[in-house]
C-alpha cells in the first residue's frame, strides 16, 4: 500500500530525514517512534505531501506521490494531526463533516445522502454521536481527538497518517482509540501510519516498528526485535528492562536504574518468628520474590512472609478470599504479603542460616509428609487438595538474575527430593520412594542489593548453600514429624 524508498527531505534545503525506506500492507498498523526532534512529524509531513522530497520516492497504491493532485491524495490519505486549538466554532458534526470535502463535486459542493451516512456512521464508531451538535469549544481535550480521528475516518481514507493520536486520551480512552484503529484496518483493510512516543502501547498495536534516531533508521522490524534494551538505551538514551506483557506476546519496557537508598540491613534468622498459628518474616523493605504459594504467587515484591497452620481437614471453597481475611485480620496486608498453608506443626520447623563467599541465605521448611508422592507415577493419584505439606522459604541476601531465581528452585527442589530419599519416605498409593508431596510450596525471596549473583545451579556459590541448606532442613523436618507422629517407614 504505502512504499517509502530511499527518501530525504526537511525544511529550507536542509535534510532533516535521512535515507529512510519501509513499506507498509494494507491493513497493517506501522508506528513510527524515536526521541523529541529525531524526525517523526518530519518523515508524517513527507509521507503526506505537505513537504517535498529531496530525494527518493514514495509510492501510494502502485503510484508516485507526485501523481497524485491535492485533492485525489486528500481521497486516498487523511491525517490526524498533534492537536492544535481551533479557531473556528463549528460544532462537532460540522468539524466531522469536514472529512467529506474532497469527495464533494461541483461548484456548489452538494451534500449527498451517502455523505450523510458515512459521517453518521463514523460519528458512532469513535462515540462521539452524543456530542453532534455541541460546540468543539464545549468538549474536552479526550472527546476533541475522537472528533478529529472521525473527521480523517470520514474521508474514507486508503492510508491513515496520525502524529501521536493518543496524546491528551486517559489510558481507557487511548486502549478505545486503538481497538478502533485496529479494528478499522482489520475490517475496511485500512493502513495505519502513526507516531508514537509510548513505547509499551506501540509495541502491544503495531505489526511493524520503525524507530528514527537524527533522521535516520536505527531499526526496522516487528515490535519485539526493534525494542531491544541496548537499542533504546543508545536512541533514547534511557536505561530499560524489557519484560513479556502478563497476558500477551509483546515486550513491555520498564524504566530502571531509577537512584534507590541502600539499606544496611539483613536477612537474618533471629527475624523469622513462629507461633503455633504462623511462621512469619517482616522486612523493612520489599524483597523480590518467586513463589508457588496460595497468596503472592508468580514474581512480585513483597515485605511479609507468612507460613500458616491449618487443620488437616481444613476446605474451603475460596482459599485465597480465605487467606486474604485471616491475613487481614493478623493485621498483615495481603498486597504485601506472600502467604502459604500447612498441617504441619509449626514447632517443628527447620532453619538454617548459611554464608559461603558473599552469599548468605536464610532456609525456612516445615514438613509433612502423610501426603508424599512418587511424582513419576503420580498419575496413580486421585487429585485431592491437602494443605501444603512441604512448605520451603529460600530467603537470600544478594541481587539474583531472573535466570537465578529458578535455578535456585530446582537446586531447592532436587535437595529437597535427596532428603525424601534419604528419609525414605514411601508413596503410599505406589509404594515407591516419595519425591516431594502433592501439595509443596516454595518461595525464593532476595534483597535485591549488593552484587549482582547471576547463577544458583548446584556447583555455584549460592546452589551450594541453598542445596545444603534446604537438604538439612527437609530432613531435620521430616525427622521431627516422623517422631511426632511415631511415624514408621
Ligand atoms: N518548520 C520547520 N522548519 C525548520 N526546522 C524544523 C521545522 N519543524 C521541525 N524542524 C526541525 O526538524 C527536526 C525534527 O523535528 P520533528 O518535528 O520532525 O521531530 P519529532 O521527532 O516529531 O519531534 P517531537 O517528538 O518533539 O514531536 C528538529 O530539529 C526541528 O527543530
Amino acid at each position: 500500500m504505502l512504499t517509502v524508498k530511499n527518501v530525504s527531505g526537511g525544511y529550507h534545503g536542509v535534510s532533516i530525514i535521512e535515507n529512510v525506506s519501509f513499506h507498509v500492507k494494507a491493513g497493517e498498523l506501522f508506528g513510527i517512534l524515536g526521541p523529541n526532534g529525531s524526525g517523526k512529524t518530519t518523515l508524517l509531513k513527507l509521507i503526506s505531501g505537505v513537504l517535498p522530497l529531496k530525494e527518493g520516492t514514495i509510492m501510494l497504491d502502485g503510484l508516485p506521490l507526485s501523481s497524485y493532485s491535492p485533492k485525489k491524495l486528500a481521497q486516498k490519505v487523511s491525517v490526524l494531526p498533534q492537536m492544535t486549538a481551533q479557531a473556528f466554532d463549528y460544532t462537532v458534526k460540522e468539524t466531522v463533516s469536514l472529512g467529506r470535502y474532497p469527495f464533494q463535486k461541483g461548484l456548489f459542493k452538494q451534500w449527498t445522502q451517502q455523505d450523510e451516512e458515512i459521517v453518521q456512521e463514523v460519528m458512532k464508531q469513535t462515540n462521539i454521536f452524543h456530542l453532534a451538535q455541541k460546540s468543539m469549544h464545549e468538549i474536552s481535550g479526550g472527546e476533541k481527538q475522537r472528533v478529529f480521528l472521525a473527521q480523517a475516518l470520514a474521508q474514507q481514507p486508503k492510508v491513515l497518517l496520525l502524529d501521536e493520536p493518543t496524546n491528551h486520551l486517559d489510558i481507557s480512552h487511548q486502549k478505545n482509540l486503538l481497538d478502533q484503529l485496529k479494528w478499522w484496518s482489520k475490517k475496511f483493510g485500512l493502513t495505519v501510519v502513526s507516531i508514537f512516543h509510548d513505547l509499551n502501547l506501540a509495541s502491544l498495536y503495531c505489526d511493524q516498528i520503525l524507530l528514527l534516531s537524527n533522521g535516520k533508521v536505527k531499526a526496522l522490524d516487528q515490535p519485539n526485535h526493534v525494542l531491544e534494551e541496548e537499542v533504546i538505551k543508545q536512541v533514547y538514551e534511557a536505561t530499560i528492562k524489557k519484560q513479556p506483557h502478563p497476558e500477551l506476546p509483546r515486550p513491555q519496557l520498564m524504566l530502571s536504574s531509577i537512584e534507590q537508598k541502600e539499606h544496611e540491613w539483613f536477612i537474618q534468622r533471629k527475624d523469622i518468628k513462629i507461633t503455633n498459628e504462623i511462621i512469619s518474616y517482616c522486612a523493612p523493605i520489599p524483597l523480590k520474590t518467586l513463589s508457588s504459594a496460595v497468596i503472592g504467587a508468580g514474581f512480585g515484591w513483597y515485605t511479609t512472609f507468612i507460613n500458616r497452620h491449618v487443620p488437616k481437614d481444613y476446605h474451603c471453597d475460596d482459599v485465597q478470599a480465605e487467606m486474604e481475611q485471616f491475613l487481614l485480620k493478623h493485621g498483615f496486608h495481603p498486597k504485601e504479603t506472600v502467604g502459604m498453608m500447612t498441617a504441619a506443626k509449626l514447632e517443628d520447623v527447620a532453619i538454617r542460616e548459611m554464608n559461603e563467599g558473599n552469599a548468605s541465605i536464610v532456609v525456612v521448611v516445615t514438613a509433612g509428609v502423610s501426603n508424599a508422592v512418587d511424582v513419576s507415577k503420580s498419575f496413580k493419584h486421585e487429585v485431592l487438595f491437602h494443605p501444603g505439606t512441604i512448605n520451603t522459604w529460600i530467603l537470600i541476601n544478594g541481587t539474583l538474575s531472573d535466570e537465578a531465581y529458578i535455578q535456585a528452585i530446582m537446586t531447592a527442589t532436587e535437595a529437597k527430593t535427596k532428603a525424601m530419599h534419604d528419609e525414605n519416605i514411601i508413596d503410599n498409593v505406589t509404594k515407591t520412594i516419595a519425591t516431594g508431596t502433592s501439595t509443596d510450596s516454595i518461595l525464593v525471596a532476595a534483597i535485591q542489593q549488593g552484587e549482582i549473583i547471576p547463577y544458583a545451579g548446584p556447583i555455584t556459590t549460592l546452589g551450594k548453600i541453598i542445596g545444603k541448606g534446604v537438604y538439612e532442613c527437609t530432613k531435620e523436618a521430616i525427622q521431627t514429624y516422623k517422631k511426632r507422629w511415631d511415624f514408621h517407614d
